[in-house]
């Protein structure tokens, strides 16, 4: 089944993610993928996955990416971090890092985890988010 992945880089491990994703692009391929702008760029350049992508992480693609983990639309998010440099949108990253842990979304903040994920992924381990989507309430009043 088909999940919807997000896929964010800081700029010192944008490398590390383009390598990554091209190791495990026959298991995307078959996801539905998102990004922040410069990060889906990098990745489509370098594979042949198909990326909708957000704005850049400082002009708002960490808020737009949290917008669809507050409705419970996104099932997977691979994130970056630059855990060694401050960013000028430090909020807009806890915003969607607590908005992860609001829903019970899985998020990997470093490499070791994604790997993790990922392999579980294809195992179908996320089968459970099926589930989610078909009984997902309604947006409350
Ligand atoms: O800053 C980011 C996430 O916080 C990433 O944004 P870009 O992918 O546009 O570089």
């Amino acid at each position: 089944m088909s999940m919807k992945i997000a896929l964010i880089a800081h700029d010192r491990k944008k490398e590390e993610m383009v390598n990554f994703i091209t190791a495990y692009e026959t298991v995307f391929e078959h996801h539905e993928l998102f990004a922040t702008g410069t990060t889906g760029t990098r990745i489509m350049e370098q594979t042949k996955l198909q990326i909708h992508r957000f704005m850049s992480g400082p002009l708002g693609g960490d808020q737009q990416i949290g917008a669809m983990v507050a409705t419970n639309d996104m099932d997977l998010i691979i994130f970056l971090r630059d855990p060694l440099m401050a960013q000028p949108h430090e909020p807009d990253i806890i915003a969607l890092l607590r908005l992860c842990d609001v829903q019970g979304i899985p998020v990997a903040t470093n490499i070791a985890t994604a790997e993790i994920l990922v392999k579980a992924l294809d195992r179908g381990d996320f089968a459970w988010r099926e589930l989610v989507h078909k009984y997902k309430p309604g947006v409350p009043e």
